[in-house]
């Protein structure tokens, strides 16, 4: 029998390391991960490349998606569209390749709903303060956009109870370490049902 792609949840406030963790992630080359790029409508930050970083969008287009049942969530963050373009997620989870969707708490909220099979990693800062001087250090976004995101943030924090996962991004070596061994474990008790399931086709 054939086994699955993992569905890998990351979310987290803006600002937590999301990005920097998985890429690292990613680098790190122990299993091959597929990357779900989302859309939006936010417009480009300097350096992000369309259909790289986000499929980046006219508001209409988005809402045709949204009406063509393209998405397998989607929400409205900070004044704009955030959502996941769901045939590639079913292609890559058939191809047997774990897919990481980076999202917020709303759309993962979704995606639960849809896919309760999914593993919902939320990430954590350690503390408020650094959460902001990441935002800020980051140098992406303007202040009176930094204080909707910790506001955000707060609300996010509060919903971090419905993750079966919680890691604290204190360095990104902990954060690494602590994603991978989840996703390991999770395809050992993949495996061990799988196994099970064999045993009992030959008897
Ligand atoms: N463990 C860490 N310690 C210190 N700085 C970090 C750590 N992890 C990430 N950063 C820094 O914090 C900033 C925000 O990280 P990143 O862009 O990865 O966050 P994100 O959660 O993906 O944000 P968003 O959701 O807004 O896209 C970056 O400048 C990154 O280099
Ligand atoms: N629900 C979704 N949230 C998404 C998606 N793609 C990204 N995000 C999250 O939005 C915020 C803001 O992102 P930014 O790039 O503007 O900083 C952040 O929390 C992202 O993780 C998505 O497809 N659906």
């Amino acid at each position: 029998m054939t086994e699955k792609g993992l569905l890998i949840v990351l979310s987290g406030p803006s600002g937590v390391g999301k990005g920097t963790v998985r890429q690292a992630i990613f680098s790190r080359g122990e299993r091959e991960f597929i990357y779900s790029i989302s859309a939006t409508t936010r417009k480009a930050r300097e350096g992000e490349v369309d259909g790289k970083d986000y499929f980046f969008k006219e508001r209409e287009e988005f809402e045709r998606m949204i009406a063509d049942n393209e998405l397998l969530e989607y929400t409205e963050y900070v004044g704009n569209y955030y959502g996941t373009p769901i045939d590639y997620v079913r292609r890559t989870l058939d191809t047997g390749k774990d897919i990481f969707l980076e999202i917020e708490v709303q759309g993962a909220m979704q995606v639960k709903e849809r896919m309760p099979e999914g593993i919902f990693i939320f990430l954590t800062p350690p503390d408020m303060t650094e959460l902001e001087s990441r935002i800020v250090n980051r140098g992406t976004d303007e202040s009176p956009i930094i204080k909707q995101r910790m506001e955000k943030a707060i609300e996010e924090l509060s919903l971090m109870r419905y993750y079966d996962y919680a890691v604290e991004n204190d360095t990104v070596e902990n954060a690494v370490q602590k994603v991978l061994g989840i996703i390991q474990s999770e395809h050992l008790k993949v495996s061990r049902i799988l196994d099970t399931i064999c045993a009992d086709e030959r008897e």
